[in-house]
């Protein structure tokens, strides 16, 4: 394929995408694309079905029915093409906690085949600011300190697409801007593609270009959040969740 024609295809394509477990439907056939090089947000309440979705979306999980295409490749029959080309971190997957920081990243680079491991976790501990923590256990770090060996962890294989579920939960706000403004720069550096689950409006506001909402399993609106302001008469986006949270639409699109 001419590199022009790359960006044409979405890094995610997902449609009618239904998970049951048992007679429960934790997602009821969304549809959605993930233009390559954007930032999109899943929000959506607790149990609203972002997990279950990113986790399809990582192979991790099989879906009940539907399509799922990442990069091009349908995750069910190719998802072996795929894997190497993206990543994800998660605050609820916890590395291995007598392992060092060092010994974490050595054993999840050889599991993506990387060539000149040494000098890549020695890169990545700079630019996260790990270097005086890599021969700790992993086990006794700080909650920022683990994100930033998780995320040190996603980003080891160069990924194009990269999954992150609520990339700063349980940070204090320092160390939350500090990320946030991190993926800002792998994203501008790299083109790569996010998609990241959160509870945190501001962070959307500041790193997302369209947001899925999601309630019940379901895409209940999505857009830009510009769009999303607009439609519901809001100032912040905090609002707009809390309106659709609410089953308030109706009442803030009326003057
Ligand atoms: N392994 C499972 N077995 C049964 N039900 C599940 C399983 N995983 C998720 N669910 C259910 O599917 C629904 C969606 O869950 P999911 O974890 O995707 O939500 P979420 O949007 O990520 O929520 P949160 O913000 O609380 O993390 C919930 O009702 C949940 O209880």
């Amino acid at each position: 394929m001419p590199p022009d024609d790359r960006s044409a295809v979405p890094a995610i394509h997902v449609e009618g995408l239904t998970k049951r477990f048992d007679a429960h439907k934790a997602l009821d056939a969304i549809s959605f694309d993930v233009p390559a090089g954007s930032t999109v947000a899943l929000l959506g309440g607790n149990g609203a079905g972002k997990t279950t979705t990113i986790s399809i979306l990582l192979g991790l999980l099989l879906p009940s029915d539907g399509i799922v295409r990442v990069l091009g490749h349908d995750m069910l029959t190719e998802r072996y093409r795929v894997l190497p080309r993206m990543n994800f971190s998660s605050p609820y997957v916890d590395l291995p906690h007598r392992l060092t920081v060092r010994e974490n990243l050595t054993v999840y680079g050889h599991l993506y085949g990387l060539t000149g491991l040494k000098q890549r976790i020695g890169r990545m501990a700079e630019e996260l600011d790990l270097v005086s923590i890599l021969s700790r256990p992993s086990g006794n770090l700080s909650a920022g300190q683990k994100t930033r060996v998780a995320l040190a962890k996603a980003l080891l294989n160069d990924p194009e697409l990269l999954l992150l579920d609520e990339p700063t939960a349980s940070l204090d706000p320092d160390t939350a801007d500090w990320v946030r403004g991190f993926l800002e720069r792998y994203r501008a550096r790299t083109g790569a593609t996010i998609l990241l689950a959160s509870h945190n409006m501001a962070e959307v506001e500041r790193l997302c270009d369209r947001v899925l909402m999601m309630k019940g399993g379901r895409i209940v609106d999505r857009g830009t959040p510009a769009d999303l302001l607009a439609r519901y008469g809001r100032g912040n986006l905090e609002d707009v969740f809390l309106d659709i949270a609410r089953d308030r639409r109706r009442a803030a699109a009326v003057p």
